[in-house]
């Protein structure tokens, strides 16, 4: 498995008590794979999230990310799994507006350490893979909703992760917005074999996944079936 939670629990202070976002939270997501997980708001999932990229340590359980345990690792070795492992696609795609979209993977760490040139070809070509070829140099601001969030994707692929981490998605778009960047985060797993894991509020696309899971007051129960149109 790339992404492997067993047991999760996290709780936050809450004045003189404590919230328990995660309750005993597992989940596996193999290469290859598209889950979602459901749940509407307050139920866990930025948690869940937070815990899976590695950012939160839980209270207790396991986090194993392509077989390594990351609960066990130290603030600098989190970093260069996190690095050499995770894409996060966040909520917002918190562009710099006035950067061109092949800028805009350029400065991401992933891109050091390899030739101008190399550099810009690999971030030209992750931008037409997300459907922006031709789109390349325009600026942030010079992009539509749905097209910044193509960038917002190219720019976690940056790094080749194996595993892709989505907050919520089609929370900003239309239906046909929606569903093309839906469509992509598909194909991208499946051309990438990375496992990705999307959460979201949105009933509406959840046909693309292969497994869902539904998330209320921070416990997570998995579908018996597969839902979506993955083929393994
Ligand atoms: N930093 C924090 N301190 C205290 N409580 C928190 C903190 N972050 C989240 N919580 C609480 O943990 C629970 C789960 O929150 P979380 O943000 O993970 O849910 P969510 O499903 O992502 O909701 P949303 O979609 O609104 O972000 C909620 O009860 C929330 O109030």
């Amino acid at each position: 498995m790339s992404i492997e939670l067993t047991d999760i629990v996290l709780t936050y202070p809450d004045g003189d008590s404590t919230v328990t976002a995660l309750n005993r939270v597992s989940l596996e997501v193999g290469p290859g794979e598209l889950h979602a997980v459901l749940g509407p708001s307050g139920s866990g999932k930025s948690s869940l999230l937070a815990v899976a990229s590695t950012l939160i340590r839980p209270d207790s359980g396991s986090v194993r990310i392509d077989g390594t345990e990351a609960t066990s690792l130290s603030p600098a070795q989190l970093s260069r799994l996190r690095m050499s492992r995770i894409g996060i696609v966040f909520q917002q795609p918190n562009l710099i507006s006035s950067l061109t979209a092949v800028d805009q993977l350029l400065v991401t760490e992933h891109m050091r350490g390899r030739s101008a040139r190399k550099r810009r070809e690999a971030a030209e070509h992750l931008l037409a893979i997300v459907g922006l070829d031709g789109k390349q140099h325009r600026r942030a601001a010079q992009l539509s909703g749905g097209e910044r969030q193509r960038v917002n994707i190219a720019r976690a692929l940056t790094g080749e992760p194996q595993v892709l981490l989505v907050d919520e998605p089609t929370a900003a778009l239309d239906h046909d917005r929606g569903a093309q960047i839906m469509d992509l985060l598909t194909e991208i797993t499946r051309e990438y074999n990375v496992a990705t894991v999307v959460v979201t509020h949105d009933t509406e696309y959840l046909d693309r996944a292969d497994t869902v899971s539904r998330m209320r007051d921070g416990r997570l129960t998995t579908d018996s079936v597969t839902v979506g149109g993955g083929a393994r």
